[in-house]
C-alpha cells in the first residue's frame, strides 16, 4: 500500500487529442481531483513520439520523454495511462506498467479487442486494476455500468451507436446533404476520427468496441474476430433517401445478442431505423447505448462519444477510482468470463431488411421477386415501384428472417433475368 503521505505518481503515454486533455486537467485541476482521490496526485512524466512539437499545455518542459518504455519500468508509479492507441507499443507499455506494479487506465478499444486476455491475466497476476471507461462511447459511462451496476442481472441485448465519426457523417448527409468526405474531413478536424480514419469509417472502431461491449454483458471473451463488420464505405445518398421515405435514418449500430439458446451474436453494419426510435435522435458525434436486460428492463445511456475532453472525462474518472483502490490498498473487479457462450456466425442473426431491387417494368416481375423469398422462407413486409421503364425498381421490406436466408434471397434475384441488380441491402432495426 502507498504511503499516504506522499502523492500518487501517474504518468501519461500519448499526448495527443486525448492525452493533451487529460494532461491540462491532471496538472489544472490537481488540488480537486485530490480532494476526490484522498491524497495529493503527482504527473510525473508523459511520454510522447517526439520531442519539441508545440503543445498547448502549461507544463514544465522537463515531464516529456520520447522514452516511453523507461518511464513505466522506473517502479515508483501508482497509475500508468496509456492514451497512445493501437497494438504496439501499446500492449508492451502495458504490460510492462503492470509489471512493474502501477494500476492502468486505457482508452485503447482496438488493443482490449485484440488482446484483452492477456491484459487482464496481467494484471490479475499484478494485482492491479485495468480500467477502460473511455474505450467503449468516450465519455459515456457503460462499461462500468455493464461490470458493475448490471452484475446482479441479465443483459440479453447492447444495441448503440458506438462511433462519434460515422455518426457525424452520416447525420451530415441526411440532414445537410453534405458529402462523405467532406463530412469526414470535419469529424478529423474536430478530433473525433481515429488515427487512421479508416477504423472509424469501415467499423473496425465500432467493432471492437462491441467485442468489448458483448464480453462485458454476456461474461464471455468475444474477440473482434467475433463480430461481423460492416462500414458505412458504401452507404449511398439513395439509401439515406431510401431511408426517410419509409420515415427512416440510417445510423452505424453496434448489435450484442443473447439468443434463446444462450448463444451469443455481436455485429456492427449501418441499418435503417424509425425516426420514432430515441436512436433516430441521436446526432453529430454523440453516441448512445442501450441495454436490455431481465430485471432492469430497457436502459438507454446517451452522451458524448469522442473529442478529447469528452474522452479524457471518462480517463479521470477511472484515473480518480483507481487511485482511490491504491490508497485503501484494494483492487476493482477483474474480468468476468466465467460463461462460455457459443459466438455465432452472421448467418444466424435474426432481423427485418430494406432492398432496392433494378427490374424489368414489365408483368410477372412482382411475382418472380416474391417467389425467390418466399422460396427462402423470408416474408414481405410491404413492397413498392419506385420509377419507370429503365429506372424501375422494386423496394421491399420483409419481416424478420435469419441473415443466411436473406442472403440465399438476395442470390437467387440476382440470377432472374428480369432482375437487373440488387442495388442496395440495408438491415432494419428497432422496430417493435
Ligand atoms: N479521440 C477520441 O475521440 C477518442 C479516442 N480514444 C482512444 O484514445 C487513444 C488516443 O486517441 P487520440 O488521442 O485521439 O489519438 P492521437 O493520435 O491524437 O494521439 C496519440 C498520441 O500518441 C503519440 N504516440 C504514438 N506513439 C508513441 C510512443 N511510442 N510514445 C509516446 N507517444 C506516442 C502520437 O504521437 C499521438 O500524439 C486511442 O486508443 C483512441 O482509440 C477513445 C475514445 C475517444
Ligand atoms: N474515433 C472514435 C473515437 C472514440 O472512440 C469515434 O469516432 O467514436
Ligand atoms: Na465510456
Amino acid at each position: 500500500m502507498p504511503d499516504p503521505r506522499r502523492p500518487l505518481r501517474i504518468a501519461l503515454l500519448g499526448c495527443g487529442v486525448v492525452g493533451t486533455e487529460v494532461a491540462r486537467v491532471l496538472t489544472g485541476d490537481a488540488d480537486e481531483l485530490a480532494q476526490r482521490v484522498g491524497a495529493p496526485i503527482e504527473l510525473v512524466g508523459i511520454a510522447v513520439r517526439r520531442e519539441g512539437r508545440r503543445r498547448d499545455l502549461d507544463v514544465p518542459d522537463d515531464l516529456f520523454t520520447t522514452d516511453a518504455m523507461a518511464l513505466v519500468a522506473r517502479g515508483d508509479l501508482d497509475v500508468v495511462i496509456e492514451v497512445i492507441g493501437g497494438i504496439e507499443p501499446a500492449r508492451g507499455l502495458i504490460l510492462a506498467a503492470l509489471e512493474n506494479g502501477a494500476s492502468v487506465v486505457t482508452a485503447n478499444k482496438a488493443l482490449l479487442a485484440e488482446d484483452g486476455a492477456t491484459l487482464y491475466e496481467a494484471a490479475e497476476k499484478a494485482e492491479r486494476d485495468l480500467y477502460y471507461e473511455a474505450a467503449v462511447a468516450g465519455a459515456i459511462p457503460i462499461v462500468r455500468p455493464l461490470s458493475d451496476s448490471l452484475a446482479g442481472d441479465r443483459v440479453t441485448r447492447v444495441l448503440g451507436i458506438v462511433n462519434g465519426t460515422t455518426n457525424f457523417i452520416l447525420d451530415a448527409m441526411s440532414t445537410t446533404g453534405a458529402g462523405f468526405n467532406d463530412a469526414l474531413d470535419e469529424a478529423q478536424r474536430l478530433g473525433y476520427a481515429e488515427a487512421d480514419p479508416t477504423a472509424d469509417v469501415e467499423g473496425f472502431d465500432a467493432a471492437a468496441k462491441a467485442a468489448i461491449l458483448a464480453g462485458l454483458a454476456f461474461h464471455t471473451r468475444v474477440h473482434i474476430s467475433d463480430v461481423h463488420r460492416e462500414g458505412i464505405t458504401d452507404v449511398t445518398a439513395a439509401d439515406v433517401r431510401s431511408a426517410a421515405e419509409i420515415g427512416s435514418v440510417v445510423k452505424l449500430l453496434a448489435i450484442c445478442e443473447l439468443g434463446p439458446s444462450g448463444e451469443v451474436s455481436a455485429r456492427v453494419h449501418p441499418a435503417m431505423i424509425p425516426d420514432s426510435h430515441p436512436l433516430a435522435s441521436v446526432r453529430g458525434a454523440y453516441n448512445a447505448v442501450f441495454v436490455e436486460s431481465e430485471g432492469a428492463g430497457q436502459l438507454m445511456f446517451y452522451g458524448p462519444g469522442a473529442g478529447g475532453a469528452p474522452t479524457a472525462s471518462a480517463v479521470l474518472g477511472d484515473v480518480v477510482s483507481v487511485a482511490r483502490h491504491r490508497l485503501a490498498g484494494v483492487r476493482g473487479a477483474g474480468e468476468t468470463v466465467h460463461a462460455q457462450h457459443e459466438i455465432v456466425p452472421i448467418g444466424r442473426a435474426r432481423t427485418r431488411y430494406h432492398v432496392a431491387i433494378d427490374v424489368d417494368d414489365r408483368p410477372g416481375v412482382l411475382s418472380a421477386v416474391a417467389q425467390a423469398f418466399a422460396a427462402n422462407d423470408v416474408s414481405i413486409k410491404t413492397v413498392r415501384q419506385e420509377g419507370h421503364g429503365d429506372d424501375a425498381q422494386l423496394v421491399v421490406v420483409t419481416h424478420e428472417a435469419e441473415d443466411a436466408a436473406l442472403s440465399a434471397t438476395i442470390d437467387r434475384l440476382r440470377d432472374l433475368d428480369m432482375v437487373r441488380g440488387v442495388s442496395s441491402v440495408m438491415r432494419v432495426e428497432g422496430v417493435a
